[in-house]
């Protein structure tokens, strides 16, 4: 992975309700340039054009094995790609679907070793600690791993990947194990997190409902290519399904990902929007 340099100067804000770091670089965090990825005879990414911009939060949707974790190692470094290609100013760091904790060291211990390489071991463990507070872990610093419910490991996970500050946060699916109400607890950790930090985000979900209520931008890959985006300014407090921008969105998102709406039911009036006589009452209300 190659490594833009860019001058150090101010910037605007890219969104409605947090943006770029104050000392942020005015270019973007990584540039994505005609890039291709095959693996034997498949070509999985087949010319990706793709810039992000410091503070930007980016969801990449697409459809299973359409490349989108393929992009995310390039961008994270943990692929061979052609500096040309991929290009990332500053720190990455990754989130998992899968928290990928080290099960016999302590939770304070597996945010530790992301740092493995800065500063001494009292500056570690106290950033550590800082992290794992900011993620509302505190009170489990000493916990072995294999004591965490699933929501609680991927705090810790979030954590690591906080510790080393990065510019640029990568996400890949990490929420799509957890139940419904701890999703919605770690949507809203993430927002507050990147609205105190700042860094850009790319998450990357099966999730249209979780894509249009946490991103700035939604870009949908399909096929190894980019085939729609979609960018808002609305805060997110205001993006209720129900708004018709959203809504449309929603439904472009869906048609671009090849999933057809349903049709109306046939049984319904056009003009009353009544059903007939409900002769079999559990038809009567679809
Ligand atoms: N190291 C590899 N060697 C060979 N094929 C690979 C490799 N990594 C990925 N692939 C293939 O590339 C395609 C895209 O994989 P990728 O994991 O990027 O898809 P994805 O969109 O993230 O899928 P999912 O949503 O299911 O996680 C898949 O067909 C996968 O089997």
């Amino acid at each position: 992975m190659a490594r833009l340099s860019t001058p150090a100067a101010p910037r605007t804000s890219v969104t409605a309700d947090s943006g770029p770091h104050p000392d942020a670089p005015v270019g973007p965090v990584a540039v994505v340039a005609s890039h291709r990825r095959r693996f034997g005879e498949r070509e999985v990414l087949r010319g990706i054009d793709l810039s992000i911009a410091p503070g930007e939060l980016v969801a990449l949707l697409g459809r299973s094995g359409c490349g989108k974790s393929t992009l995310l190692r390039g961008l994270a470094g943990l692929d061979d790609v052609p500096r040309e290609e991929v290009r990332v100013t500053g720190r990455t760091a990754v989130a998992f679907q899968e928290p990928r904790l080290l099960p016999w060291q302590r939770v304070q211990r597996n945010v530790e070793l992301a740092l493995l390489a800065e500063g001494d071991r009292r500056d570690r463990a106290r950033r550590a600690t800082a992290a794992l507070a900011e993620v509302g872990l505190a009170e489990r610093c000493d916990a072995w791993p294999l004591h965490l419910s699933g929501g609680q490991a991927q705090r810790v996970s979030l954590a690591r990947a906080l510790v080393v500050e990065p510019e640029l946060l990568l996400l890949d699916e990490p929420f799509s194990a957890l139940d419904a109400l701890t999703r919605i607890e770690m949507h809203q950790l993430v927002i507050e997190l990147w609205r105190k930090h700042r860094m850009a985000i790319l998450l990357v979900t099966h999730d249209v409902d979780e894509a249009l209520a946490l991103a700035d931008r939604v870009v949908v890959l399909d096929q190894g290519l980019i085939s729609y985006e979609w960018r808002t300014e609305l805060p997110r407090t205001e993006r209720s399904p129900e708004r018709p921008e959203v809504a449309a969105a929603r439904a472009d998102i869906l048609h671009a990902l090849g999933v057809r709406p349903l049709p109306p039911n046939p049984d319904r009036d056009p003009v009353t929007g009544r059903l007939p006589h409900p002769t079999n009452p559990t038809r009567s209300n679809r």
